[in-house]
């Protein structure tokens, strides 16, 4: 087992955490080398198996980053900003692949990013899917075909627990948007409305985000027209989907050259 790569979940015991320790575990192509936990977490020391429920798996959970990597190669991170930023600098130094699957970076977390990625592999996407990413593409030649006289609107429903909106992958599919028609989105972004709004204004993107109960992830962007509208849809319905993507990043960055690659990299479809 130790000439498969060796992997490191980070924020374990979370909703995408408890996924990827049970899909690393699964997978005959990579093992599980590390689980790991912000620090007073009542899960740390503990084997990862058993805090989740099952059977020990001969791992225990760590608050230590730089002890968790030693021996890995990669590390899966579905955590948090101020986490995933801090971990960026520390994967780099253990020369592990860094995936991360967190939302909700800021521009000045992306730049810091940025600068681990000059000395490691980092794989990063709001969403891990092979359908969500290829909707991007579809996306962005849609909005490319299609003039200003279609409004573009970014819909999005996520859990309860979700902290931030919008979602990583209404911000992914508005990029791949607003690329399409050769424009930052930035420059043309319509945060969700409320109040005396005034009318809409021409080629802006719209997003508004739901959030309740259990949903996954559902993403549709719609393409208003003149007697017409278009609709691009997804629809996440079991949250293995992201770890399974997760993992094929963290297979696939390893032994590459150091950069910030997106999924798009990984599942071939195109330039990131
Ligand atoms: N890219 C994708 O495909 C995708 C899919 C699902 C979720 N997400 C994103 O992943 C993130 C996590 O989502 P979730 O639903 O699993 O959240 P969650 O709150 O259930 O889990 C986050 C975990 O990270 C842990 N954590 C926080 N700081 C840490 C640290 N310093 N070290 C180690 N662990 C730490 C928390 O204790 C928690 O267990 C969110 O940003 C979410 O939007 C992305
Ligand atoms: O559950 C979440 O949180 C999700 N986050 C990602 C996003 O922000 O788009 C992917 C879908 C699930």
């Amino acid at each position: 087992m130790m000439d498969v790569p060796g992997i490191v979940v980070m924020g374990a015991s979370g909703r995408m955490g408890r996924m990827l320790v049970q899909s690393v575990q699964e997978s005959p192509v990579m093992r599980l080398a590390g689980a790991l936990e912000r620090p007073g977490h009542e899960w740390i020391g503990r084997d990862v198996g058993e805090a989740m429920g099952g059977a020990a798996l001969g791992v225990a959970v760590n608050d230590d980053p730089l002890e968790a990597m030693a021996g890995a190669q990669a590390v899966i991170d579905f955590t948090a900003p101020a986490a995933t930023v801090e971990m960026a600098t520390l994967a780099a130094q253990a020369r592990a692949v860094h995936v991360i699957g967190t939302t909700g970076l800021t521009d000045d977390d992306i730049a810091k990013i940025d600068l681990a990625a000059r000395h490691a592999v980092i794989v990063r996407a709001g969403n891990m899917s092979l359908g969500v990413n290829l909707l991007t593409v579809l996306v962005r030649k849609v909005a490319a075909a299609l003039d200003e006289d279609f409004d573009i609107e970014v819909v999005e429903a996520h859990h309860r627990h979700k902290v931030d909106a919008p979602s990583g992958t209404a911000l992914m599919l508005g990029e791949a948007a607003a690329d399409g028609r050769g424009h930052g989105l930035k420059e043309v972004y319509e945060a969700a409305r409320d109040g005396i709004t005034g009318a809409r204004k021409r080629g802006q993107i719209g997003f508004s985000a739901i959030r309740g109960g259990d949903i996954i992830g559902e993403h549709d962007v719609i393409f208003a027209g003149p007697g017409e509208r278009l609709t691009l849809s997804h629809s996440a319905t079991d949250r293995s989907l992201f770890a399974k993507g997760a993992l094929k990043a963290a297979l696939w960055g390893q032994g590459r050259r150091p950069g910030h690659y997106s999924m798009l990299d990984v599942l071939g479809l195109g330039a990131s």
